[in-house]
């Protein structure tokens, strides 16, 4: 009975630890041959294998999606070229193969993944991998592999290598059931998509890693992303990126979400800034390991007005899809970001008239009315 005792006292001790199970860490290591082994970890709880003097040596999965290649990029002119290797399983654009280093990783492949990891000397790795909302629903043994499956590899090989991790979250980890009007950090999660069902699951298995073995682990939930030079994959906030493209090139747009569905969504550049921000933040500063971030809300009627302003003769119709609207009407309307903003100083630069001009200055605005001329 007395050891039952200690041995629950010390288990709760862990549990309620502010975030340091330092003293009895113990990295979880896949089976390497035929038995398999645990490595004491020498990882403290606050440190990351490289001098702060030098800079971090970065990993992308995912990375020829809509958000890797602006990351690389931004994380490129701040840490060196050399020091930031895309990868991904498809092959990249002429331009993004040689603006600096890329590699092949399919995440599902653990021993490469960790090779990789290895080899490159990593030590922050960005995971952005996934299949985002609708591609996910489309084929949910797919999404569960690559959200799923590919997470627990990342979370093994980071806290193997004491790296300090990214895991981009979503509005899509809420659901019908959640505050939406705001949605704050802490609340009801319970989503109705695999998206966001993984997502969920990252969240919650980053920060047990987090607390159970000292990974340091650092999660921001992005609304819909909005990017002029690279395209969404497989979203339900997709229409709000297809909008620009199509006033510029018809003049005609169809959106397949209701016209008065609201959602969070933020301009890329904020995005990605958000993204260095919390990965530089010390980690006394971070009271949590998953923040929403937030810049505006609006609705397919608002931004087709913003749009209209530049695109005076832009028609706006609407054909619904079922799976998307569903989708979007579980999701959270506002977000509270207040916590980002206390923590580490989460500030967006861009509200939806300068994010509809930046688009369109991107795109060029007059290319349309000088094609149709
Ligand atoms: N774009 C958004 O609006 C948004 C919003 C919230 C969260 N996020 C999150 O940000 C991250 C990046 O999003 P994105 O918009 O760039 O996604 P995306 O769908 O555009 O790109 C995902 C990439 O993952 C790659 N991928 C798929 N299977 C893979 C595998 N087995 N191994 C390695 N790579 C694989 C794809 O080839 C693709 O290039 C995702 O985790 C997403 O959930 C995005
Ligand atoms: C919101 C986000 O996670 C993604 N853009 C989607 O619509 O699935």
């Amino acid at each position: 009975m007395p050891i039952v005792k200690s041995v629950s006292r010390a288990v709760t001790q862990l549990l309620q630890s502010p975030g340091c199970g330092c003293g009895i860490s113990v990295v979880p290591v896949r089976c390497l041959g035929i038995s398999p082994r645990q490595v004491a970890s020498d990882a403290s709880f606050h440190s990351v294998s490289f001098s702060e003097s030098e800079h971090p040596r970065v990993l992308i999965t995912g990375g020829l999606g809509q958000l890797g290649v602006g990351l690389a990029k931004l994380l490129r002119k701040r840490f060196g070229k050399n020091n930031v290797i895309l990868s991904d399983i498809r092959k990249p654009a002429d331009d993004v193969f040689y603006s600096g280093p890329f590699i092949y990783s399919d995440i599902l492949d653990y021993k490469n993944l960790r090779e990789i990891v290895v080899n490159n000397r990593i030590t922050w790795l960005f995971h952005y991998s996934a299949l985002l909302s609708a591609a996910g629903e489309a084929n949910v043994p797919l999404a569960r592999a690559v959200n799923i499956t590919g997470l627990h590899n990342v979370l093994d090989i980071a806290a193997e290598h004491n790296l300090r991790l990214f895991v981009p979250s979503t509005i899509g980890a809420f659901g019908p059931t959640s505050p939406r009007d705001p949605t704050p950090d802490l609340c009801i999660q319970r989503p109705r998509t695999i998206y966001g069902v993984s997502k969920v699951h990252a969240e919650l298995m980053g920060e047990y890693y987090h607390y159970r073995y000292g990974l340091d682990f650092r999660c921001l939930r992005y609304p819909g992303i909005i990017s002029a030079d690279s395209q969404p994959g497989g979203g339900t906030t997709n229409y709000a990126v297809q909008i620009f493209h199509d006033a510029i090139k018809t003049g005609k747009f169809q959106c397949d979400l209701k016209p008065d569905t609201r959602l969070p969504m933020m301009y890329i550049d904020d995005c990605l800034k958000a993204t260095l921000e919390v990965m530089e933040a010390p980690a006394e500063a971070l009271s949590m390991r998953t923040y929403n971030i937030s810049a505006m809300s609006f609705t397919p009627e608002e931004l087709a007005q913003e749009v209209q302003k530049h695109v005076p003769e832009l028609q706006v119709t609407y054909n619904v899809d079922a799976v998307r609207q569903a989708i979007a009407d579980s999701w959270p309307m506002n977000f509270d970001d207040s916590n980002a903003r206390k923590d580490w100083g989460w500030k967006h630069d861009y509200d939806l008239p300068e994010l509809v001009t930046t688009m369109f200055s991107f795109l060029g605005s007059d290319s349309r009315i000088a094609q149709a001329n």
